[in-house]
């Protein structure tokens, strides 16, 4: 996959480009199918499949005071839609100038003039430019006017709902993985590097976990899930918790995994945690024998939930 972060350094022009745009947040199920007639379209026109995306996100510009937590840092989100196949992806820097550009302007020297568009594929609920007055209807009449093919697509439902990157936010913060993971078409998941606690939980509960650095916006509510958890070529079986520790009165937030069958150091280490199932929230115990037998408890849940996927799956 070919990648520019601005357009100013698309200078090549790619046979029959058809292309999406949008923000893709999440890269859920309906984004995705989008992202697969594109590249169908593509291969049938021996054409170049292309997004075109926004960072920041414009919901970070216009409204910088509102709580909004991303499902995927960009990188993520890069890394996604290369596995999906897709040929260019452009960044476009979101800013404020940007939002108030009349939409014509922007179908002329954006999609025309430096994308050489050939077809747009794009959400039914798309809007872009000034007063949001680019839609679909819009885009239509520019497409006939500049001669470009437009096909408008109608919301995508799983399961009979709307897919959508506010439900699976909300789903996520409500700690209903299970759910969120259906509408994105994986598991949720975050990465980050293993820090330092305060060496209790090897000492004190005999359950060693590692801290995870958190640098991702959307975090699952608090409490204990179970997880799976990559570190390089390897997958283990975990019980993951996010919260204060409010047993030992903790100010912060973190995220610690307790990996099963896992003795050794992961101190500097990339893990990923991959979020299967909420199993409790978060509780104060009196004393951290009482937490040590509950933990003791979740790892039993935990093998439990994967002896159970494994029957199933064999
Ligand atoms: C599966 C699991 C469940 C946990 N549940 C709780 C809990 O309910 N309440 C709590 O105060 N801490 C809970 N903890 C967090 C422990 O308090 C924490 O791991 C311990 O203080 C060690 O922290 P450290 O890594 O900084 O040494 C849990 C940890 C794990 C791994
Ligand atoms: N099964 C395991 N799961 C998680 N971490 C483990 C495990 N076995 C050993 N470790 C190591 O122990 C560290 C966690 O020990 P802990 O006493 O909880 O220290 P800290 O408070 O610094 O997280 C991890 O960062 C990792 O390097």
């Amino acid at each position: 996959m070919k990648i520019f972060s601005t357009l100013q350094e698309v200078t090549e022009i790619f046979p029959t480009p058809i292309l999406t745009m949008g923000n893709f947040d999440g890269v859920h199920f309906g984004h995705q199918h989008i992202f697969r007639l594109v590249c169908e379209r593509a291969q049938h026109l021996q054409g170049t499949s292309m997004v075109l995306t926004f960072d920041p996100h414009p919901q970070k510009i216009l409204f910088p005071d509102r709580e909004f937590f991303l499902i995927n840092h960009i990188e993520e989100k890069i890394e996604i839609l290369r596995q999906i196949g897709i040929d260019v992806l452009v960044c476009m820097k979101f800013t404020l100038a940007f939002s108030q550009q009349n939409p014509k302007d922007f179908v002329r020297e954006v999609l025309v003039n430096t994308l050489h568009v050939h077809e747009i594929y794009v959400g039914y609920d798309s809007r872009f430019g000034q007063h949001q007055q680019g839609d679909p209807e819009a885009l239509i009449r520019w497409g006939q006017f500049y001669g470009f093919g437009v096909t408008i697509i109608p919301p995508i439902s799983k399961d009979g709902s709307i897919v959508s990157s506010t439900k699976i936010r909300q789903l996520i913060r409500e700690g209903n993985l299970e759910e969120a993971s259906r509408l994105l078409n994986r598991p949720y998941a975050i990465d980050g590097r293993v820090i330092s606690g305060v060496r209790r939980g090897s000492t004190l509960l005999g359950y060693p976990t590692a801290n995870i650095e958190i640098l991702h916006e959307l975090i699952p509510k608090r409490g204990v899930y179970i997880c799976r958890v990559l570190w390089k070529t390897y997958s283990y079986s975990a019980v993951v918790n996010i919260g204060v520790n409010p047993t030992f009165h903790h100010q912060h937030t973190s995220v610690e995994a307790h990996l099963l069958d896992f003795q050794g150091n992961l101190y500097g280490e990339r893990l990923k945690v991959i979020f299967l199932k909420r199993i409790r929230d978060e509780i104060s115990f009196p004393d951290h024998n009482a937490l040590a037998a509950q933990i003791a408890q979740d790892v039993c849940t935990a093998k439990a939930y994967f002896t159970h996927q494994d029957s199933c799956s064999t």
